[in-house]
């Protein structure tokens, strides 16, 4: 079953996940030299910056050095474009370590190859560890996470066995271009963790939790790596949920 834990408010929520990163970066430098970390871009952003960077009993106990951060997917834009996930994760977070000595070392696509985006994907996949210890992932009104959206038109990124990155093209939710990574990277992950907040998400949580709709790439990620997944949620987006956890 998976772990669901559920906050008031917006500034627990954070608060929690804050400390539960801080966790599982500990967890990960006891045998790594790394924190491997692979993040959404969307309304987790903001969510990074309030716990990481804002809180000030959480900050100072980011090993910002021996983070790897790469992107769960990303849209196939310039960085500094507004739509960019790793523009996004720049301003809010980047920007934001004053100390250039505490920066991470961040891995964005190669935008050298914008317009090739089947080679940007090949190579974002090469470019990645095999084993992240957390991914973090939002979850979309529609049920999508990563770039891995519901619907027979997107089913060849959820079935793929191989790739590890793809190219996800006609994309529902603008920018059309995207790369995103797929199951076997999941697979791979030591956890996985949600986060999803707000009205919007009220009618797919329903249908993710009480429905259990695996056509939903979130509900098939909770049914299929169940033990390693954590979601945080806030009660609004909760509020139509009948099943207890
Ligand atoms: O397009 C995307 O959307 C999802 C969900 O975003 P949210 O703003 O509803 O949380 C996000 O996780 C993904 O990384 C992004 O590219």
């Amino acid at each position: 079953m998976v772990t669901v834990n559920k906050f008031s408010s917006s500034d627990k929520l954070a608060h929690e996940l804050g400390e539960y990163i801080i966790s599982k970066q500990e967890i990960a430098l006891e045998h790594s030299m790394f924190f491997q970390i692979a993040i959404s871009g969307g309304s987790l952003t903001k969510v990074l910056q309030k716990c990481l960077i804002d809180d000030p009993e959480l900050a100072p106990k980011v090993k910002w050095t021996q983070w790897k951060v790469f992107f769960v997917d990303e849209r196939c834009v310039p960085l500094d474009d507004p739509d960019s996930n790793y523009g996004a994760f720049k301003s809010l977070v980047l920007d934001r370590l004053t100390n250039n000595g505490t920066r991470p070392s961040v891995h964005p696509i190669n935008v050298k190859l914008l317009g090739q985006n089947e080679a940007i994907a090949k190579e974002y996949g090469e470019l990645m560890p095999k084993e992240f210890h957390l991914l973090l992932l939002g979850c979309g009104p529609d049920g999508h996470t990563c770039s891995l959206f519901p619907g027979e038109k997107h089913r060849y990124l959820i079935n793929e066995t191989e790739r590890r990155v793809m190219w996800c093209h006609d994309s529902p939710k603008p920018p059309s271009d995207r790369v995103t990574v797929t199951l076997p990277v999941l697979a791979d992950a030591d956890f996985i963790t949600f986060v999803a907040e707000g009205a919007s998400k009220q009618d797919i949580m329903q249908e993710i939790f009480d429905t259990k709709n695996i056509k939903l790439p979130c509900a098939l990620i909770n049914n299929k790596f169940d033990k390693k997944v954590t979601w945080f949620v806030n009660d609004e987006a909760f509020t139509k949920v009948k099943s207890t956890f």
